[in-house]
């Protein structure tokens, strides 16, 4: 049910108040009080929005008593009713007690109604514009928990640890230096085979620096034409060239305060290499057809597969711009080159995929995983995401098997095995030549017994299961050995036998 706004009618006088009230109770719902003390107790307990209140009042005048419900309730609407209209009375009045209005003896009824519908009416507007204010600071907090939330799990998606590897491994010393630049506002150029990560580690490297809230865009420069390239970048204004229907915006200017990511750098002309290098100098973009340049505040990441100082020695790439470019080179390992991380890494892709497909798939056998690391992997990371996703399709079993792998991915780790079975029987050979000759006895017991299980394992190749039923043992206790011996697949053993 809605409420009748509520008036407080103050005046010593009950016949006053008692007519006042009368007039006033046809639209409002009306308190009246016969001193201050009254007003007070119903001002603490009721939701009064306007009050009228006589001038002139034994204890309190009237303006003191406005004067203190100014501060006590600053909402209420005040309208002092009084025979004394001297123009300095009411210019201090309004001065001490905020009046609202003042209604001079003898009033009319309707002057009277006016002014309480009038001030009604305006503390409704008041309490609206004050709850619509509330209401956008509320929606400006919740937007900007949305957007840091937001953010956050961006910033989450593109951080170091997403550059999947295993402890240790060569990835993890890129890693360290990336993060070491991330937050020194300069430009880093990335080296590394195609499917290497480049454009990942990019994104770490923008999101752990300080530009993190800005914009990151990706580029491929390789992929696209000069003059593509040059308006993608630059923008261009309308009519500028055939085709040009609309103004654009270039990623430069769209990416201001943030980072730009120029893929296969190696690859641009030497025209385009010039525009490159004057933005890179001077900060400043001219869209193609305009006349106007414009200041940008952009950090700058490259990313290439040549051998880059090289282009510029045989004078391809300018050696100005190579200088403008890197700071700091990076240089991505190739998987062949960090196969300890390649079972880690298949598992996280595969769980990846396995929960974006709804299939759900445990692991690889083994012997899958031995193909894998046996395997050179040209294509790398990505390389190695299309094998595990043809694996997944044609999968059957809740672990995928080698016989799932591609043809080459399998006579690639048979000619491996091949190779390295040949390295071990000459190195068994050898070894079991030199091994009388002195140290202790458990020592060169301890090597004999590492090349027997190196032998056995590449002859099973790699099965532990086979090996540890051909050597009597069960396969705990072929594991402990292995960890021993330090022997895993890639032939070494890591301790110092
Ligand atoms: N260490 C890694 N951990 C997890 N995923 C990776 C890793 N490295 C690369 N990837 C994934 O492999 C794919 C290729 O990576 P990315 O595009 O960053 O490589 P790139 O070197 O930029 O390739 P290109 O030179 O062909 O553009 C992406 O899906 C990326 O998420």
């Amino acid at each position: 049910m809605n409420r009748r706004p509520a008036i407080l009618v103050v005046d010593d006088e009950p016949r006053s108040v008692e007519v006042i009230a009368r007039v006033l109770d046809e639209e409002f719902d009306v308190f009246t009080a016969l001193n201050a003390d009254e007003a007070r107790r119903i001002l603490e307990n009721e939701w009064i929005q306007v009050i009228f209140c006589d001038q002139r009042m034994p204890h309190t005048s009237g303006v003191a008593l406005l004067t203190e419900v100014r501060e006590r309730w600053p909402d209420i609407l005040r309208i002092i009713v009084t025979g004394y209209t001297e123009p300095q009375d009411m210019i201090g009045a309004i001065n001490e007690a905020g009046i609202y209005q003042f209604i001079p003896k003898p009033w009319h009824p309707d002057q009277l109604l006016l002014a309480a519908r009038n001030a009604a009416h305006l503390f409704q507007l008041q309490r609206d514009h004050e709850r619509l204010n509330l209401e956008m600071k509320l929606t400006a907090v919740t937007a900007e928990a949305r957007l840091g939330a937001q953010q956050a799990r961006v910033k989450q998606n593109f951080h170091f640890d997403t550059l999947i590897r295993a402890p240790g491994s060569a990835l993890s010393a890129v890693c360290l230096r990336a993060a070491q630049v991330a937050t020194f506002d300069v430009p880093v150029l990335v080296h590394g085979e195609t499917g290497t990560g480049k454009e990942l580690l990019a994104r770490a490297i923008h999101y752990s620096s300080l530009r993190s809230d800005r914009p990151f865009f990706a580029v491929n420069c390789g992929a696209i034409p000069d003059e593509l390239l040059e308006s993608e970048l630059f923008g261009h204004k309308k009519g500028s060239f055939t085709g040009a229907h609309v103004t654009r915006i270039g990623l430069l200017d769209q990416a201001d305060g943030g980072t730009i990511f120029l893929d296969e750098i190696g690859d641009v002309s030497p025209a385009f290499q010039v525009k490159l290098l004057r933005f890179l100098q001077e900060g400043e973009i001219r869209p193609v057809g305009s006349n106007e340049s414009k200041r940008v505040n952009v950090r700058v990441l490259a990313a290439t597969h040549r051998d880059l100082y090289g282009e510029v020695g045989r004078g391809r790439f300018r050696e100005d711009l190579y200088y403008r470019l890197c700071a700091m080179v990076l240089t991505l390992p190739a998987l062949r080159e960090r196969r300890p991380d390649i079972p880690v890494l298949a598992q996280s892709i595969l769980d990846a995929l396995s929960a974006h497909h709804g299939k759900r798939v445990k692991g690889f056998t083994e012997e899958a995983l031995a193909c894998m690391q046996a395997y050179d992997w040209p294509g790398n990371v990505r390389e190695l995401q299309n094998e595990i996703t043809r694996m997944l399709v044609l999968a059957e079993r809740d672990t995928l098997s080698a016989d799932l792998l591609s043809p080459h991915v399998v006579r690639a780790a048979a000619a491996e095995t091949r190779a390295v079975e040949t390295r071990a029987s000459e190195a068994g050979a050898s070894q079991a030549i030199s091994l009388p000759d002195g140290g202790p006895l458990k020592e060169r017991v301890e090597r004999m017994e590492a090349t027997i299980l190196t032998e056995t394992l590449v002859r099973c190749r790699w099965n532990k299961s086979r090996a540890a039923e051909e050597l009597g043992l069960s396969r705990v206790g072929l594991r402990a050995k292995l960890d021993r011996y330090g022997i895993s697949r890639g032939g070494a053993f890591s301790k110092s036998h």
